[in-house]
């Protein structure tokens, strides 16, 4: 298992809520090798959030999870929340999704950007400054000094998210989960960010799990890839071989949505995750979908080496 840095087995996340039950996460397995980049795709809602915060034990108290996560060999599911609180920002870096909400406002970004430095990394006020203004101007934020010893309300946006970036990394965390670093920013800076998490994999061996919608950035940044579709893991496997064979229909449908393919989209919506059908999830909206696809939930099966398609027209 050496070589495995994160395992995740059966892992079930759902919300009780007054009208049911919202299933977020459904039966996820995955496996992220050390020093790589994993790539975890899908729309909106399809439960990218809730699986990388489950694994922080990040989730309000209606949530339920059930399943394993394996943390370098040491089951961490099964460790009370106070282990996990140590885990945080030391092992495990979070890149938060909504920059808005993560930064406190109370505080002004220096001196939320060198807190993990400076308990993770024991460096001195001095040094935890200095790295910080690096690391941000490595993200391309304007006047870093300056902007340290502001306000979170005084930033952009995309300021924003480069301060939470720099938070994220802050630590030196062997395993850095990034929930959607690029959203919002523009062409340009999404590249400084880009190459900045590039960098981190390259240098530091930082193993990055990285949550987007950006097919480009994932297909440029990532060693492997998983596909989910409303709480589901429908294809996963090497990042080159799935976009040079992309197998399952919504995988296809997501890449032929690409405004350099013609930007077709997936008509349709994904199913409610309260009310969840009981074949195939993508049924609805299938182009290739036949009568027994909507009544027997397809099992992911390997189709070449690591190249795993949950369709039952594939084998
Ligand atoms: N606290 C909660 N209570 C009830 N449902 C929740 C809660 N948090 C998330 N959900 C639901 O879980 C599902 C998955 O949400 P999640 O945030 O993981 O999606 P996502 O894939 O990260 O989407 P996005 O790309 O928009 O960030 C959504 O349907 C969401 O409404
Ligand atoms: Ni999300």
């Amino acid at each position: 298992m050496m070589n495995t840095i994160l395992e995740i087995k059966n892992l079930n996340v759902s919300f009780q809520r007054k009208d049911g039950g919202v299933k977020a996460v459904s039966n996820a397995n995955l496996k992220v090798k050390k020093g790589s980049i994993f790539g975890l795709i899908g729309e909106t809602g399809c439960g990218k959030s809730v699986l990388a915060h489950s694994l922080l034990r990040l989730l309000p108290e209606n949530a339920k999870t059930t399943g394993e996560v394996i943390y370098k060999d040491q089951t961490i599911s099964s460790l009370p929340v106070e282990a996990i609180r140590k885990l945080r920002g030391k092992e495990i870096g979070l890149i938060a999704q909504s920059p808005g909400e993560a930064l406190n406002p109370l505080l002004k970004n220096g001196a939320q950007v060198i807190a993990p430095m400076r308990l993770h990394r024991n460096l001195s006020k001095k040094e935890s400054w200095r790295t910080a203004v690096e690391l941000l101007e490595a993200l391309d934020l304007p006047d870093p000094h300056q902007k340290m010893q502001e306000y979170p309300h005084q930033l952009s946006g995309g300021m924003k998210q480069r301060v939470l970036t720099a938070l994220g990394i802050g630590g030196d965390p062997s395993l850095l989960i990034a929930d959607e670093p690029t959203k919002g920013l523009d062409v340009l800076i999404r590249g400084q960010v880009v190459e900045v998490l590039q960098r981190l994999k390259e240098i530091k061996e930082t193993t990055i799990l990285l949550i987007t919608h950006d097919l480009q950035v994932a297909a440029h940044l990532c060693d492997e890839l998983a596909v989910m579709y409303a709480g589901e893991i429908i294809e996963e496997g090497p990042s080159q071989e799935l976009f040079k064979n992309p197998l399952h229909p919504y995988f296809k449908g997501l890449i032929d949505s690409l405004p350099s393919n013609g930007l077709k989209p997936i008509p349709g919506y994904s199913p409610s995750l309260v009310n969840l059908p009981n074949g195939c999830r993508f049924f609805d909206r299938c182009p290739k979908a036949e009568a027994t696809c909507g009544k027997i939930p397809p099992e992911i099966k390997e189709v070449t080496t690591g190249h795993k398609v949950r369709c039952r027209f594939i084998d």
